[in-house]
């Protein structure tokens, strides 16, 4: 077999989500034949662990070895050009308000992603009033390779680079003006992740100058909006999603959270209403990318929940990092097929 002859036999695995073959989608990037039947194949796949990817490359090695091939399969980044070194993805967590569980759904997220097996790393952007550490219990403290480089501890393999790890507590809040700008710059420039797969920023709450300066200075792969069901929560996002479309960030979907009160006697009650997630989703076609209970197990948690696998809670946020992954994979291949803001962003489900 040649190699157009294997690009003809890969043209029988389609994407489930751009709904199309992989050929058609120039998402093969190299074929190449080697001795006793190895054939090595390059796709343009960017989100390690992403179940659609994970099934497509697995399709991708069944159809090859019922030719009688023995494939080596790799995978090339589409190069969305990135700030950050070694950082693969970069997954923006906002809410147009406080309180609302950004911090609960970035830390879980980055949880999420590292119970799947990826590499992963949680930057706290939101400096004012840095919470993170709070939700991931850190082993170790932060270090100093150099004077130019700073190592972040990790909490379960998540690395974690929080302001709260560089200043005394309370002085975060007081920070303003040039100090700000050292500190995001600090983040940017002088922290080693060490190869991630993804990034997850807990971006400050809001659309002032802090998000705006991280949006534009960090090649941001997608951002995930999280609001509760309350028209005031809602509002608020609607200005959070035109900040991302402003800049061209591609929004993944809405995280709704704090659905309804579900008690441990097993009732549910909706305290905040209903449908918030869904109505700014249906404005601005995008998916709701999961719809969280407001659960007493979350109550003092220094743990992130998706590291529970007894808890109905740690099921729904694993979830969401399997789908977010997701997400993240078809903005890439999207990027390949049709380059940045080629097309809706609705996955095909
Ligand atoms: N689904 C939930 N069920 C119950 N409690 C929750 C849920 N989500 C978040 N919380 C709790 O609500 C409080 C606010 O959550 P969190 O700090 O994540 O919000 P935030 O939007 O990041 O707030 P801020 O803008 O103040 O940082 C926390 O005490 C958190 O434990």
């Amino acid at each position: 077999m040649n190699e157009e002859q294997v690009h003809e036999v890969l043209s029988e695995v389609e994407d489930p989500v751009l709904e199309d073959d992989i050929e058609s989608l120039g998402l093969v990037k190299n074929v190449e034949m080697g001795e006793e039947d190895i054939v090595s194949v390059s796709l343009a796949f960017d989100a390690p662990h992403s179940p659609a990817e994970t099934m497509m490359a697995e399709r991708v090695g069944k159809v090859l070895a019922n030719e009688g091939l023995r494939p080596r399969l790799r995978t090339e980044p589409p190069r969305i050009p990135s700030k950050l070194r070694d950082i693969k993805n970069t997954i923006a967590v906002t809410s147009g308000k406080g309180g609302v569980g950004k911090t609960t759904v970035a830390a879980n997220l980055a949880a999420g992603l590292d119970e799947m097996g990826a590499e992963v790393g949680i930057l706290d952007g939101d400096i004012h009033g840095p919470n993170v550490p709070h939700k991931m219990a850190l082993e170790g403290e932060l270090s100093a390779l150099d004077d130019k480089t700073l190592v972040p501890p990790e909490s379960n393999g998540v690395k974690v680079m929080s302001l709260h790890s560089m200043l005394p507590d309370g002085e975060a809040a007081t920070l303003r003006g040039p100090k700000v700008h050292k500190v995001l710059d600090t983040f940017t420039e002088e922290v080693e992740w060490g190869g991630l797969d993804y990034l997850v920023i807990d971006m400050p709450p809001g659309t002032g100058d802090v998000p705006i300066w991280l949006v534009q200075t960090l090649e941001v792969t997608g951002a995930v909006v999280v609001t509760t069901p309350q028209q005031v929560a809602v509002d608020d996002s609607r200005r959070g999603v035109r900040m991302f479309q402003e800049h061209d960030v591609p929004v993944l979907g809405v995280v709704e959270n704090m659905r309804e009160f579900r008690c441990t006697c097993g009732s549910e009650y909706e305290l905040f209403g209903a449908g918030g997630g869904n109505s700014i989703a249906d404005e601005y076609d995008l998916p709701v990318l999961e719809s969280l209970p407001l659960s007493m197990e979350m109550e003092g948690r220094n743990v992130p929940i998706a590291r529970d696998y007894d808890s109905e809670m740690g099921d729904e946020m694993r979830v969401l990092g399997a789908t977010v992954a997701d997400h993240i994979g078809m903005v890439n291949r999207m990027y390949v097929s049709r380059g940045r803001g080629g097309g809706p962003l609705r996955a095909s489900k």
